[in-house]
């Protein structure tokens, strides 16, 4: 079981309180105004080199990021979003990968399509700032010495619960299946089969990368005892309806919490006792990618401390870049939802690739979705 986990020693709380001590000035808070921004359907002409076609997550970009872009470079931005890594991976084999100079795959994926060869190795004379990063991110498991991706954001997988539906706030997956009976259609769990089959895994007591055929089934049946319960699989749809008053809980990556807390006190976000996912979200380059150029010149803009650490405060996931922590007001490096504590971190798991029982978890995340 490979683990993504941040290094222990350079996310310590008392690392980051140590670091935050200097930062106070930070950047200034902006409105985001609409927050995915030129966001288009699909992808029409491409090559065009005035262009740079990006296929992120939702909410890693906003308007004053790529206004800045496009100010320094000259280059106009179009972002596509995906909602789980399989998403992106089956658009890119269908063709995608000539559409696109940026894609944000995630750790185990980045991992997946190196092993496939659908990732450019990168060039690090044309990279600066790779030893700004975190040391744990200098050389990462999943992509050793960043040899074809760039760290971009980290974070957890938990839930996103509204106080004033639940007589005790939950602290543990447990919580979803002892209430299941009271929850009728009042959860959501994300469309994303390893995320939402490694929660039943570790609730189970099992890993996130199980690769036993009866640990997989037993986190299938798992969740279709829950099933009465999800009123959704969706992994960005349950914002708005958990704003609306129309959810009780939802399974919520900590950036998107952080921002929907924000938005209403009366949420709240906790990563479960018996362990999440923790995971990191990458820049590559696929093959076949057209304006490599600007592929760089995007990566570049984004590794710069400040640009990085404006994104954290706005768009509120962890960034990997040791010099941009530096820079972030105290209110965010001591924001547990944001950069959650070692005994935290300790207790979560990276997703890894589980080689041949993929095809398993691809039959029973059907089964589930579409039953
Ligand atoms: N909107 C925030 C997106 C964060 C996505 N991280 C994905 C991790 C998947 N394992």
């Amino acid at each position: 079981m490979a683990s993504v986990a941040p290094s222990r020693r350079a996310l310590s709380r008392r690392d980051f309180l140590r670091r935050a001590s200097v930062a106070a000035a930070g950047l200034a808070m902006t409105g985001c105004g609409w927050r995915l921004a030129q966001v288009r359907p699909s992808p029409g002409a491409v090559g065009d080199p005035s262009k740079l076609y990006i296929y992120t997550w939702a909410g890693y970009t906003d308007e004053l990021l790529i206004a800045r872009f496009q100010k320094e470079t000259g280059l106009s931005v179009v972002v596509d979003i995906f909602d789980s890594n399989e998403v992106m991976l089956a658009k890119l084999q269908a063709g995608g990968g000539s559409q696109y100079s940026i894609i944000y795959p995630s750790d185990y994926m980045v991992r997946q399509m190196r092993e496939r060869n659908l990732l450019r190795e990168l060039d690090h004379d044309r990279l600066l700032g790779l030893q700004d990063l975190l040391e744990t991110y200098q050389n990462p498991s999943y992509d050793p010495k960043n040899g074809h991706s760039v760290p971009a954001a980290w974070g957890t997988t938990g839930l996103i619960y509204n106080r004033q539906r639940v007589d005790r706030p939950p602290t543990d997956w447990e919580f979803l299946w002892a209430n299941r009976a009271r929850l009728q259609r009042q959860v959501t769990l994300f469309n994303d089969q390893r995320e939402t089959m490694g929660l039943a895994l570790r609730r189970l007591g099992h890993s996130y990368n199980s690769q036993d055929p009866d640990q997989i089934r037993q986190a299938y049946e798992a969740l279709r005892e829950l099933r009465p319960a999800i009123a959704q699989f969706t992994t960005d749809g349950w914002k708005d309806r958990i704003l609306a008053g129309d959810l009780t809980i939802a399974m919520g990556f900590s950036s998107d919490a952080i921002e929907a807390i924000e938005e209403n006190d009366q949420l709240g976000y906790v990563i479960p006792a018996s362990g999440s996912s923790l995971w990191t979200d990458t820049m590559a380059i696929p093959i076949s990618a057209p304006n490599v150029e600007a592929a760089y010149a995007w990566m570049n803009f984004t590794l710069q401390p400040e640009v990085a650490a404006g994104m954290t405060q706005r768009l509120k996931f962890a960034t990997a870049s040791r010099r941009a922590i530096e820079q972030l007001p105290p209110d965010l490096v001591q924001n547990p939802s944001l950069f959650p504590s070692q005994s935290v971190l300790d207790r979560c798991e990276g997703i890894a690739p589980v080689g041949a029982a993929t095809s398993l978890y691809d039959r029973y995340w059907t089964q589930l979705t579409s039953g």
